[in-house]
């Protein structure tokens, strides 16, 4: 049996570190681009292309237009190449990151994740999540080389909607529970090998942070403030999360967030909004007892995270559109498989409707 631990090769955070970038990048290339939104390069353009360009790198920046999709990461890549650019520094959001990884697989060169929201565990793995231009979940693409460096600027997260926090620790929470049942199934991770116990550990190492942080760092974020608490949580959504996933373990939890994505209506929901609610779908399919579910969704509720199917955007979903997520849910390449026992798409559309059922009853 092969076990397989990944990670980027460096992990950067602290107040203020944005300005500290090309310490962190010299060693990588002398001509950088950074790709980011309209939203993100009014943040961080002036510090990060002016830092570069103090330390005598050669640095330009390019509008990200939105999707992590095949069409955006073609165009990404020819600008790349076109500017010869060694470094892609992909910044804001995970569909960001994941477009300037790919970039980087197709141009050669050095990638930086530079995340301006923990509202992912995108910014350390070595994959990206790929999606239509229409925001249709389509697949994962797998990478040999990670984030040459992660940079994460906790004055800039702090500053950013608590929306994009609270869905990060959603993607963190999730972490473990998808973790620690492919570690009871013996399941392959996404690494690309069974689980290290460095892998499983992290990932609880990561919910036990945000189970104790959680409510105080969201409390700090909602005042833009920095807190030790926003530091621990920063730190487990993002570089304890990723690590955590990618040697641990994906299972149920995902899957059911990319069987939502099928539905539209969810569209306006994050990533990790939809996640969470994928989190309760797995507790139930689980079978966990009453007690233990009903802790995790009152955590939920704590930090303001979504614990029912209108959180997210369906307001009355047909018998028929739940099939449809349960079902893309199953496919045979999703991760689901990775849960200890056999699932089959009834099972997991009773489970969302359970779920639904028990977040509705603790609204009440
Ligand atoms: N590759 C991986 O390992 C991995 C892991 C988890 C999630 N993902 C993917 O990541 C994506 C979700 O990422 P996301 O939730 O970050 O959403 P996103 O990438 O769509 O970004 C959300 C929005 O945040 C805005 N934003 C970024 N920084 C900001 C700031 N400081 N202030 C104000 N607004 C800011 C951006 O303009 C963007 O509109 C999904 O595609 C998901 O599948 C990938
Ligand atoms: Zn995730």
């Amino acid at each position: 049996m092969t076990t397989v631990f990944k990670s980027p090769a460096a992990y950067v955070q602290g107040r203020g570190v944005a300005t500290e970038i090309a310490d962190h990048t010299e060693h990588l290339g002398d001509t950088a681009l950074l790709l980011a939104d309209e939203v993100v390069l009014d943040i961080v353009e002036e510090t990060i292309v002016g830092s570069l360009q103090e330390a005598g790198l050669n640095a330009s920046s390019l509008e990200f237009h939105g999707e992590a999709s095949q069409q955006e990461v073609d165009r990404v890549g020819d600008v790349a190449a076109e500017r010869g650019a060694e470094i892609i520094i992909g910044a804001g959001g995970g569909k960001a990151m994941d477009t300037a990884k790919a970039a980087r697989e197709a141009t050669g060169g050095s990638m930086v994740s530079m995340p301006t929201i923990a509202s992912t565990d995108a910014p350390t793995s070595a994959l990206s999540v790929m999606y239509s231009e229409h925001g249709e979940f389509e697949e994962y693409w797998f990478y040999e080389q990670h984030p040459d460096l992660v940079l994460v600027d906790t004055e800039i997260i702090a500053a950013a909607p608590a929306r994009f926090f609270r869905s990060g620790i959603a993607d963190g929470l999730a972490t473990w529970f998808e973790a620690d049942a492919t570690n009871q199934s013996h399941g392959d991770t996404i690494g690309g090998g069974k689980p290290t116990r460095a892998g499983h550990q992290l990932a609880q190492l990561c919910y036990t942070t945000l189970r104790q942080h959680g409510v105080s760092a969201v409390d700090a974020v909602e005042t833009d403030a920095v807190t030790e608490s926003v530091e621990a949580v920063t730190e487990a959504n993002t570089l304890l999360s990723g690590l955590g996933f990618e040697s641990g373990g994906l299972a149920a939890a995902h899957s059911v967030h990319n069987g939502l994505t099928q539905l539209e209506a969810t569209h306006d929901a994050t990533h990790g909004e939809k996640v969470n609610i994928g989190t309760i779908s797995q507790l139930v399919l689980e079978g966990r007892d009453d007690e233990y579910i009903e802790d995790y969704v009152q955590f939920s509720r704590d930090i303001e995270l979504p614990t029912t199917l209108v959180d997210v955007g369906l307001e009355d979903p047909t018998r028929d559109q739940l099939d449809t997520v349960a079902e893309a849910a199953c496919d045979e390449n999703e991760t689901i498989h990775n849960e200890p026992f056999d699932v089959t798409p009834p099972m997991v559309r009773d489970a969302i409707r359970t779920a639904d059922s028990i977040g509705r009853r603790l609204s009440r």
